[in-house]
């Protein structure tokens, strides 16, 4: 999979060079281009930005910057074929919620490309005219306000990179995550099994898979009824034991 990031600040995504990403950069099976949006100004302050039509507080990202920048990326886009566009993904406050659902379905992409928003936000009218080369999508982190995309597309980029295949060296480690079943993870333990007075739980000592299956179950159901319910209302029941019906 391929991704490019365009970002007043391209030094932000630096970490992306870092373990499990940068690895599968290395290893060829990433691609991250980050690209600085002032590259694609014409005039001497390399300006991005100007005052809001309409009044308000703060400045608006000027388009042809943007149309500059994406448009060379679309060009070189191996999605840039009949029937298929690469999508772009624009983080944003005002944007569908970025769940493990959606970071499954932009795994499954050929081409992603970030558009890092600063000040009030890009011109509109760029999300318009890029929906002639891309689909574009507005996505949030959740709903609290960021000073820029970049931070954004740190969590998503490592949230869709690691479930591309060979990323992760054990991919079993992929499904018993938080949400991968629509439930939090269960409590994990290791050594020493007694600590500081505590002990781990005696279940998990046993060599009882059964049983420790069950255990770690319960838990996620108790786990999410207690810090996420919302999600419980989203559960289907129906392949749910009597116990687990009435955690
Ligand atoms: N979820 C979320 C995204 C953002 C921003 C994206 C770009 C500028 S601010 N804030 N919060």
């Amino acid at each position: 999979m391929r991704f490019d990031v365009v970002s007043i600040f391209p030094e932000y995504l630096a970490p992306l060079d870092l373990s499990l990403i940068g690895k599968a950069r290395t290893d060829g099976l990433l691609e991250l281009n980050v690209h600085d949006l002032r590259t694609y100004t014409k005039d001497r302050h390399r300006t991005v930005d100007d005052t809001p039509y309409g009044g308000g507080a703060g400045m608006v990202m000027k388009p042809e910057p943007w149309a500059q920048a994406l448009t060379e990326i679309a060009e070189t886009s191996p999605a840039s074929v009949p029937e298929r566009k690469p999508t772009l993904i624009v983080p944003s406050p005002a944007g569908e919620v970025f769940t493990q659902k959606l970071a499954y379905e932009l795994s499954e992409e050929v081409h992603l490309v970030f558009a890092c928003g600063r000040y009030e936000g890009i011109d509109e009218r760029v999300l318009e005219w890029a929906g002639e080369q891309f689909t574009v999508r507005a996505v949030s982190l959740g709903d609290y306000v960021l000073n820029g995309g970049e931070v954004a597309v740190l969590a998503m980029v490592e949230a869709i990179g690691r479930l591309v295949p060979g990323v992760v060296g054990n991919p079993e480690s992929l499904i018993e995550e938080s949400h991968s079943d629509g439930l939090l993870e269960y409590p994990v333990y290791t050594k020493p099994s007694s600590w500081r007075e505590r002990e781990v739980p005696e279940v998990l000592l046993s060599g009882n898979h059964g049983k420790i299956a069950k255990f770690r179950r319960e838990h996620q159901l108790r786990r999410t009824a207690t810090r996420r319910p919302d999600l419980i209302d989203a559960l289907d029941v129906s392949s749910f034991s009597k116990t687990e019906r009435n955690i």
